[in-house]
């Protein structure tokens, strides 16, 4: 290790998607490789609107590996932190920086100690995919930082062993995360099968669903599904592997209605997986079921699919809406059966591209107000509102993978004592 002094510190940061699965991912095969029972296929989310920003820093000053999750430390001894950690450290390569005359061997990285701080710009653990934004962040930041040579599939796979879904956000557009065969998972991994720009009239929709429930984490409730599912077994054999083909097609050729046919449906088996699962688990509640027929109903209606809807292990709904026209109409719906709170104002109701409020004419509690009844419940007298029983949405689109942040600015460690600014 080559240096004038101990004193300096290297870092790199680096910002990094979610992404909500249309083909989702629920069972292991391997709890602690991370090896899925199906194939699974997502959307990348937007990172100007959710993303996680991490820094890694290196110094020969640092005694320990530290991490800061939204300027709190926490403690990285977890199996997943150490996995990716040891994954990373074991493919670093030589760097030298002749600027400040520092110099790292590939033996160095294994002696060296590492600050992480890394920041969700939405709620951790509230059902909006943290792990799996920031797994891929740190995996990426750390892999830039340590010169490792592979490319973003590889990575993939050591994202993969921080949670799941995680491997699916190196990349931007839509990306497919294939299972593998290999028994110690190198290829089971995730491949880009079209950027964020191949079908860019997609908007996506979030509506956070208020909720007190402590829900079952993801981890615990694929494992007792995996454990008690008959209806998971048929799933992940028999009618994963026909949809992941029909998936592909249908986003090579942007063909909405089989799009967002098999969106609902794959979202629909997996809750219902969870209901087959002994105790069952409830993920969605009654604001989600609303929701699902909200959009079932205006489908119908249209005669072709308008809105797709995907729920995660939790109550929130992901809108896919099929272009901005109509994700104007659905936000209308959505605001006349779901009004803010009193104290709430349509501003901060409404989050992400706030564009689209402007163009459905929603630009203050009056227009909300004001709203007609969408036309597929005319004479249907049961058109009851349900006020504050959504916390607020978040508008978004497909959205590019990770990239580095070069603006020093933007770095969440200081860059003299790489401790948290
Ligand atoms: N930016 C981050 N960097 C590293 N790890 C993170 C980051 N954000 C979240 N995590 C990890 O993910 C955990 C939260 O994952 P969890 O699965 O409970 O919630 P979620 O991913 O937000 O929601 P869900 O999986 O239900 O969509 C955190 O406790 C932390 O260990
Ligand atoms: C319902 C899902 O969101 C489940 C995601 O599970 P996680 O990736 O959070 O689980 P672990 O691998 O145990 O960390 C579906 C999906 O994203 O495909």
């Amino acid at each position: 290790m080559a240096g004038e002094s101990h004193n300096w510190v290297l870092m790199v940061s680096a910002q990094t998607p979610t992404n909500i699965a249309v083909i989702k991912y629920w069972g292991k095969s391997d709890e602690t490789l991370i090896l899925p029972v199906n194939d699974s296929i997502s959307v990348t989310l937007d990172p100007g609107h959710l993303c996680t920003t991490t820094t890694v820093a290196v110094s020969p000053s640092f005694e320990q590996d530290r991490m800061w999750l939204n300027g709190k430390e926490i403690s990285l001894s977890g199996g997943r932190y150490q996995n990716c950690l040891r994954e990373i450290r074991s493919r670093a390569s030589e760097i030298e920086d002749k600027k400040k005359g520092i110099r790292i061997t590939k033996k160095d990285w294994g002696k060296l100690h590492l600050h992480i701080a890394s920041y969700n710009n939405f709620p951790t653990a509230a059902g909006l995919a943290s792990s799996a934004a920031g797994f891929a962040c740190l995996v990426f930041a750390l892999a830039k930082l340590m010169n490792v040579k592979e490319d973003e599939s590889q990575l993939s796979a050591i994202a993969r062993q921080g949670s799941g879904s995680a491997c699916r956000s190196l990349f931007g557009g839509f990306v497919k995360w294939i299972m593998g065969k290999e028994e110690n998972g190198s290829d089971s991994l995730a491949v880009q099968l079209a950027d964020e720009k191949h079908w860019d009239d997609l908007v996506i929709i979030i509506a956070v669903v208020s909720s007190r429930q402590k829900e079952t984490s993801s981890t615990s409730g694929m494992r007792e599904s995996v454990d008690t599912s008959l209806l998971l077994q048929h799933r992940a054999k028999e009618v994963v592997p026909k949809r992941i083909s029909q998936m592909e097609e249908a986003i090579k050729n942007q063909d909405f209605p089989s799009f967002a046919q098999l969106t609902c449906a794959d979202s629909n088996q997996f809750h219902a997986v969870c209901l087959d699962t002994s105790p069952p688990i409830f993920y969605m509640n009654d604001t989600s079921h609303r929701i699902i027929s909200i959009v079932e109903k205006w489908n119908r209606f249209e005669e072709t699919p308008q809105v797709a809807y995907t729920f995660d292990a939790g109550p929130n709904a992901v809108l896919i809406a099929r272009n901005r026209k109509t994700a104007t109409l659905l936000l209308q719906r959505l605001l006349y059966y779901f009004p803010p709170n009193p104290d709430t104002d349509v501003d901060s109701y409404i989050i992400g591209d706030k564009s689209i409020l402007k163009d459905a004419g929603l630009e203050g509690r009056t227009d909300v107000e004001a709203l007609p009844p969408p036309p597929e419940i005319k004479g249907n007298i049961s058109s009851q509102k349900y006020q504050g029983d959504v916390s607020y949405f978040i508008c978004t689109r497909p959205g590019r993978g990770p990239v580095l942040l070069s603006d020093e600015s933007q770095a969440l460690l200081n860059r003299e004592t790489g401790l948290p600014n």
